[in-house]
């Protein structure tokens, strides 16, 4: 049995299609990222998975049980399922803790592990207006885990986060797995936000799933354009008659065999640089550590 099974989904919204036949399954603690430019229908994907929008065709199961969609059901949402959106709520005026009692389906012990994994002891006695959006996501997510789901669903959670806020709430994301044993299914615009988290990534692009791999997959062998661009910058070269993509890290500098290159341009971006390389018969994006070459140098490259 699997842990959830989506067949043949296809949905239309105002007559458009959103999503057409989608196929997937993802077993029970693997951790899966779906990325697509924005409007690829990911959040579409995800609310049918939860069961709060109904699917016109195909169906999704979650533990060998059909989710049913909003339509079929009192509440909408399905056993198990804890889907947090983009645009989740809080209730005004109450504390942190209160907030927290409410839902909470776990001993104390347990709902303390899920404090801690989501960092948020410290906010317990402040109300919903004193913490900031970050911290706001935490408690969120909080809440939804201690209803003990098996799946968390979790769309486009890095949306709008800073830095610092980001990196804790990956941290926690990450924590939510190992700790607490729970798959997750997130999305994201910004897929260089999941390449370190997830375990598969699906890409989605208007409505469909153009490519389904490990992250090292999607990001060094893209399945077109589309979804090299997702992951930044590449190159698109011809190899032996075949195109392949280049990540710029992928073009290294070397003193014994490789393509001579005239160094076009240098642009500086603190951690590295990228150099504009013209071999003559193309030109070649390439990163390399800050002060590495310069403007008109001759240097000798290959492709790793
Ligand atoms: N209620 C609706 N009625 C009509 N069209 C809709 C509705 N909701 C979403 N859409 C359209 O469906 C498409 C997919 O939307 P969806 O929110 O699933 O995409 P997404 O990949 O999650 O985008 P984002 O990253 O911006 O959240 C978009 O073109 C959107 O405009």
């Amino acid at each position: 049995m699997n842990f959830i099974e989506v067949s043949g989904i296809s949905k239309k919204l105002q007559d458009q299609p959103i999503l057409k036949d989608i196929n997937f399954v993802q077993p029970q603690f693997q951790q899966l990222a779906i990325a697509g430019a924005t409007g690829s229908g990911k959040s579409t994907l995800l609310k049918i998975i939860s069961g709060l929008i109904q699917t016109d065709e195909g169906m999704v199961r979650f533990n060998g049980n059909r989710v049913k969609g909003p339509l079929e059901v009192l509440l909408p949402g399905h056993p198990g399922i804890a889907y947090l959106s983009q645009h989740f709520e809080l209730r005004n005026n109450f504390r942190v803790e209160e907030i927290l009692e409410r839902d909470n389906k776990l001993v104390d012990e347990d709902a303390m592990h899920v404090y801690e994994v989501c960092r948020i002891t410290h906010l317990f006695k402040r109300k919903n207006d004193q913490i900031s959006g970050g911290e706001r996501q935490r408690v969120a997510l909080a809440r939804l885990l201690t209803t003990a789901p098996q799946l968390l669903v979790l769309d486009e959670p890095f949306s709008n986060l800073d830095m610092i806020h980001k990196q804790q709430l990956k941290d926690v994301i990450a924590d939510i797995a190992s700790e607490l044993s729970i798959t997750c299914i997130l999305t994201s615009h910004d897929p260089l936000d999941v390449l370190s988290w997830a375990d598969r990534i699906l890409i989605m692009r208007a409505g469909e799933i153009v490519q389904d791999g490990t992250p090292q997959e999607v990001y060094l062998k893209p399945a077109d354009d589309y979804c090299a661009a997702l992951f930044g910058k590449f190159n698109k070269v011809s190899l032996k008659g075949k195109t392949k993509f280049i990540r710029p890290e992928n073009i290294v500098l070397t003193k014994g065999k490789g393509i001579p290159a005239n160094v076009i341009k240098v642009k500086y971006f603190g951690s590295h640089e990228e150099a504009l390389l013209d071999t003559g018969k193309e030109q070649l994006l390439a990163s390399f550590h800050a002060g590495t070459v310069k403007q008109g140098e001759e240097v000798t490259i290959k492709i790793i």
